[in-house]
């Protein structure tokens, strides 16, 4: 009995294998009665026939191996091997006389290389199993057939890191029906990661993620170079054609970088930068998963613009200070106990309601100025506002206020940066209002499309995959596209805060800076006075 149950595994296994283009099914049996001799000719004709098609198919593949095959019979494996080394002497003479273009050739290399033995070698399988081919069937009289209809490559482009394979859809298929294949897909082409991006019609682009490109921590951003002095911000129209142009430069290069702050690194190996002017900004994540790197490096960030004066940051850190007391002396406002956070939050409504007031009309976009800086409302935990505060009547005015500072606080330059572990509705009722979301890892597979919206998980937002060892990954969206995007945060360690709060503190009026080199260690010749400090 087992060997037969075996048997008829394999038939059917050999029967579903997506490298058959026409399975058969015969309706009846044939009747007809012909030679031995017909027989095996009609045999070996077919075996040709199939052996021609698939040397077709793998045309590349096939072209490659024959071609070494004979270059080996005819000069034998030294002639190989010289071969090998002649290349390889062109490759180093090209890549140092003109790098780039080598580097393009070997990018297109690879990438045909992996086309021909990885890609088309498994594609109609692959397509077959998931239900990415069409079949249609036909009918002969005799027997059903299938048509087979197989999407094709366009185009590949590979890196180190990834590969991204241009397909055409068939008609009638939808990106969706791909992202739902991506999990498939990523185990047939042994990726790490398959992501489905949607071009506007007719093609997806599948990425085949090889390697993790964040799994070191990410170096904090270069600030100095977009440093500006302080006094220097509120420009004056007179100024600007004078020897001060340098100065209103620097200022606008601020007011610039509040749209760009620098967070740390995309999966690509480009910069990640978050808006802050003119948005709010959300970062959910499980505990541990790194908030705190991301709310610092959005501080540290936003540090030059703090010693100018273009930037204020009320801090509110319910966690008791846990997390932000550190940068205290770089806040113009700092609140730990839930009280205290509700009388800061109510004080932030009406300098909201004043500048809305004064700008209705003059413009829609508050423009900070040294004067009138941009209010950075920082709160860690956010939940602990909106779903754990047991006092009814802090629940109250935390719960008015709120929603208020979310729904009207960003044209007028009062804008709110929070975390959360939670990111469920129940808990934070108000997550919708903020329109710039980072989702870190999660615990649970559906709390990605809560943060960044329905039908991102499926894009490849798989927050609850990341793993524990990579706090500050995550991904989040850019520019309105839907396709979430792969990033880790910058490592801001505890000597980093130090230097970042010694170095950006702003001055307090009339010129006075508390003095924090006793606390932090620092020479004070290290660091450049607010005052003196030109841009
Ligand atoms: N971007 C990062 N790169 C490397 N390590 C990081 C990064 N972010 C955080 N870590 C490490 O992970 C640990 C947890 O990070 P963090 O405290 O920021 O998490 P969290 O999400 O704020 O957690 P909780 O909600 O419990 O406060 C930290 O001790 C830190 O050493």
């Amino acid at each position: 009995m087992v060997p037969c149950a075996r048997k008829q595994v394999v038939f059917v296994m050999s029967r579903i294998s997506g490298d058959k283009a026409s399975p058969r099914i015969p309706t009846r049996n044939d009747k007809m009665r012909v030679p031995l001799w017909m027989l095996l000719l009609a045999v070996a004709g077919k075996g040709l026939w199939l052996v021609v098609r698939w040397g077709f198919r793998h045309r590349v593949a096939v072209a490659v191996v024959v071609g070494l095959l004979l270059f080996v019979h005819r000069f034998g494996p030294l002639g190989l091997a010289a071969l090998a080394g002649g290349l390889f002497l062109v490759t180093v003479v090209w890549s140092r006389l003109h790098p780039r273009s080598c580097a393009w050739a070997g990018r297109w290399l690879w990438g045909r290389t992996r086309l021909a033995f990885i890609y088309r070698w498994r594609w109609r399988a692959a397509m077959v199993h998931t239900d990415l081919a069409i079949r249609m069937p036909m009918s002969t009289g005799d027997q059903v057939t299938f048509d087979e209809y197989f999407p094709r490559i366009r185009t590949i482009r590979s890196t180190r890191a990834v590969d991204t394979l241009r397909v055409e859809l068939l008609p009638g298929q939808t990106p969706e029906q791909w992202a739902g294949q991506g999990e498939a897909l990523r185990h047939v082409f042994r990726a790490r990661r398959c992501q489905v991006q949607a071009e506007t019609f007719r093609f997806v682009r599948l990425h085949f993620h090889r390697r993790d490109t964040l799994t070191r921590p990410v170096t904090p951003a270069d600030l100095d170079s977009t440093d500006a002095g302080p006094g220097d911000a509120d420009p004056d129209p007179a100024d600007v054609d004078s020897d001060r142009a340098p100065v209103h430069a620097a200022y606008a290069r601020l007011v610039a970088g509040l749209s760009a702050v620098p967070v740390g690194r995309c999966e690509d190996g480009s910069a990640w930068t978050l808006p802050v002017r003119g948005t709010h900004v959300l970062v959910a994540g499980a505990t541990g998963a790194g908030k705190g790197s991301v709310l610092w490096s959005l501080l540290r960030g936003l540090g030059p613009a703090v010693r100018a004066g273009l930037v204020e940051l009320w801090v509110c850190d319910p966690k008791g200070g846990m997390e932000l007391a550190f940068g205290r002396a770089m806040f113009s406002r700092f609140a730990t106990t839930t009280d205290t956070i509700a009388d800061l939050l109510d004080d932030a409504v009406p300098v909201m309601q004043d500048r809305t007031a004064r700008l209705s009309g003059v413009t829609r976009l508050h423009t900070p100025t040294v004067g009138e800086p941009l209010i950075v409302l920082v709160v860690d935990e956010i939940a602990s506002l909106t779903a754990y505060v047991t006092d009814r009547e802090l629940k109250k005015r935390i719960g008015a206020a709120l929603p208020l500072l979310l729904s009207q606080g960003r044209a007028p330059g009062v804008v709110v940066l929070a975390a959360v572990q939670d990111p469920r509705k129940e808990v934070l009722p108000f997550r919708d209002l903020f329109p710039v979301r980072v989702a870190l890892r999660m615990t649970e597979p559906d709390q990605a499309d809560l943060v960044l919206g329905s039908g991102a998980r499926d894009r490849g937002a798989r927050a609850e995959e990341i793993p524990l060892s990579l706090p500050g990954v995550g991904y989040v969206l850019r520019d309105g596209n839907p396709d979430p995007i792969r990033v880790r945060a910058a490592f801001i360690d505890d000597d980093e805060i130090t230097r970042t709060v010694h170095t950006y503190r702003p001055a307090a009026p009339g010129g006075w800076v508390p003095d924090l080199d006793a606390f932090t260690g620092h020479d004070p010749d290290d660091v450049p006075d607010r005052l003196d400090d030109a841009a």
